[in-house]
C-alpha cells in the first residue's frame, strides 16, 4: 500500500546543531505514537513534517504530493497542533478559525459543530490574549481537525485539556481515522489503547526515526 508519509534523506540542523538526519521512512495509514526523550527532537520532526520550517530533504505524501515541488497542496494535507499554542493577541479565536478555513478548506457547519462539542464556542469571539491555557489547548485541537487534512500531527495533545474535552478529541481520532485520516500524536503520558487504538510507536533518538 501506498505511504501516507515518506521521508526521504531528511536532515535538519538549527545553525550547526544537527537535530534529525533520517534516511528513509515510510508509514501505511494509521494512528502513530511519536515518542523520545526530552529535546530528542519530537516536535522538530512534527514541524518538519508540516512543512513549517526549512529542512534539507524530501517528503512525499500518498506518493505524489512533495514538499518541495507543490509546497501549497503539502501544507494544506497536513495539520499540526502545537504543544504550548501561541497565536497573535488581539486575534479572536474567530479570526484564526476563519482564517484556517480560507487556507484550508473544509465544512464551516461541520467545524462549528465540532468547536460546540469540544466546547469553545462560548469564547470563540474574544481576543486569545484572555484564554487560559487550557482554552487555546482547545482552541488549537478543533484549528488542527479543519479542513480535509490526510494527517493530523499532535504535539501532546493530552495535557491541559479537560476531561470531556479529552473524550471528544479521542471519539474524534477514532471518527477520522476510520474515515481514512492518519495521525502522528506525541505524549509523555502513556497514550490508553482503549481509547486509541494505536497502530505503531516512533521512536526519535540518535537524529533518526523508528518504527518499533
Ligand atoms: N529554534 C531552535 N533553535 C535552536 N535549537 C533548537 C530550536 N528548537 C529546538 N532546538 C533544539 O533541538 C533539539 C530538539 O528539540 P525538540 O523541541 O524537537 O525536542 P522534543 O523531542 O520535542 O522535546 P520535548 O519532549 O522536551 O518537547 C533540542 O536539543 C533543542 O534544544
Amino acid at each position: 500500500m501506498e505511504a501516507v508519509i515518506a521521508l526521504h534523506n531528511v536532515r535538519k540542523s538549527y545553525q550547526d546543531f544537527h537535530v534529525l538526519d533520517i534516511a528513509r521512512l515510510e508509514l501505511p495509514a494509521g494512528i502513530y505514537w511519536l515518542q523520545g526523550e526530552n529535546g530528542a527532537g519530537k516536535t522538530t520532526c512534527m514541524k518538519v513534517m508540516a512543512g513549517l520550517i526549512p529542512f534539507k530533504g524530501e517528503i512525499i505524501l500518498q506518493g505524489n504530493v512533495s514538499s518541495h515541488r507543490q509546497p501549497v497542496a503539502f501544507r494544506r494535507l497536513i495539520n499540526y497542533a502545537e504543544a504550548e499554542p501561541l497565536y497573535p493577541s488581539f486575534l479572536t479565536g474567530r479570526d484564526l478559525l476563519e482564517l484556517y478555513l480560507g487556507t484550508k478548506g473544509g465544512n464551516r457547519q461541520q467545524v462549528m459543530e465540532l468547536g460546540e462539542r469540544l466546547g469553545v464556542t462560548g469564547y470563540m469571539q474574544n481576543p486569545v490574549s484572555t484564554y487560559s491555557s487550557g482554552m487555546l489547548k482547545k482552541l488549537s485541537l478543533l484549528l488542527a481537525f479543519t479542513g480535509n487534512p490526510l494527517l493530523i500531527l499532535l504535539d501532546e495533545p493530552l495535557i491541559t485539556i479537560d476531561k470531556q474535552a479529552l473524550a471528544v478529541l479521542y471519539d474524534l481520532i477514532r471518527a477520522y481515522s476510520a474515515n481514512g485520516v492518519s495521525f502522528c500524536i506525541t505524549s509523555h503520558q502513556p497514550l490508553d489503547q482503549r481509547e486509541l487504538p494505536v497502530s505503531g510507536t516512533l521512536r526519535v533518538a540518535a537524529k533518526n526515526i523508528a518504527l518499533v
